[in-house]
């Protein structure tokens, strides 16, 4: 492998809300609707969903189409806010917290990253120290990146394997390439709790390893906090400390891997068949599709 390995866990981020005895997150009884609500017909993209993460834990949402993951992550980003309920972040209530505070504590890397700016990558890498400058309001922040900031956005270009990609325009990379980018921002943030939706979905296969090794080690060696969104259900059940399994905006299960990742469950909710078995060295359940010999 040709990055990931060396990335530096040292660094302490710099403190903003109080943290206090709580949970990282605690949301309670959410609900979440797009656009108008039709009284007589209410379609709710999120319904009483409730459950906490803890610190350090890694914690797996997954789930069909339209089951709300995404909205899920964007109400815990505090990109949209919930309409009932309440979701908490370090025993603060999100919707009362301002975004750069939000944004000093939690770093998010959103599935589509191809709607952004003409900007270099190390430019696009930069931005993630935003939330930890003192500027002017009147400073958008460009040129005046300290020797540090530049010093841990290098690390972060490394780590994700993009350094030889530093001068080069983000509208011009890849999707799997734009993809470390985005993800190497959210590293520079230098976050607590890293929110990722399907951050392995345009990856090749050693670059999802890649990513599933790092997160591993974040979790391990900095005690970060890490809630992603995928549909790839190994990766959630070899990785994540629980899984939380949505359908038609409702939480279905919420548990350690074995008590998720489990047949009956999943052909109930996937109204599919597949096949779930052990992982022949970790043990943790192991999902398969079926051969085309079973579907025919
Ligand atoms: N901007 C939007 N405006 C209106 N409805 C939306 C919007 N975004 C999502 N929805 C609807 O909200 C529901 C949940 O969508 P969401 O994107 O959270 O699901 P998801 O589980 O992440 O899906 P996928 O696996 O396809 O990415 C779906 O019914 C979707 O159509």
């Amino acid at each position: 492998m040709t990055a990931y390995p060396g990335h530096d866990l040292s660094s302490e981020p710099s403190e903003s809300v109080d943290r206090g005895p709580f949970p990282v997150y605690d949301a309670r009884s959410v609900r979440f609707h797009y656009g108008r609500m039709d009284p007589d017909a209410p379609q709710w993209a999120l319904r009483d969903v409730s459950f906490s993460v803890k610190p350090g834990e890694m914690l797996g949402i997954v789930g069909p189409n339209g089951s709300g993951k995404t909205s899920l992550l964007k109400l815990l980003a505090r990109i949209i806010p919930e309409q009932q309920g309440t979701i908490r972040l370090f025993g603060n209530r999100l919707t009362e917290l301002r975004q750069e505070d939000v944004a000093r504590d939690v770093g998010f890397v959103p599935q589509d990253t191809s709607q952004t700016f003409p900007f270099t990558v190390t430019e696009t890498v930069l931005m993630g120290r935003f939330p930890h400058r003192h500027r002017a309001p009147w400073d958008l922040g460009f040129g005046w990146d300290s020797p540090g900031d530049r010093a841990i956005a290098q690390q972060a270009m490394v780590t994700m394997d993009v350094w030889k990609l530093a001068t080069r325009r983000v509208t011009e990379l890849s999707g799997g390439e734009r993809q470390r980018v985005v993800i190497a921002r959210a590293l520079t943030q230098e976050p607590r709790v890293l929110l990722l939706d399907e951050p392995t979905a345009f990856l090749d296969l050693q670059h999802q390893v890649g990513i599933c090794v790092l997160l591993h080690r974040l979790k391990q060696e900095r005690g970060l906090t890490i809630v992603l969104v995928s549909h790839d259900l190994n990766l959630a059940s070899q990785y994540c400390d629980r899984v939380l399994l949505l359908d038609r905006g409702q939480v279905v299960r919420l548990g350690v891997p074995s008590e998720v990742v489990q047949r009956d469950v999943l052909e109930a909710v996937y109204r599919c068949r597949v096949l779930v078995d052990c992982h022949p060295v970790s043990g943790l359940p192991r999902v398969t599709l079926p051969s085309r010999d079973m579907v025919t």
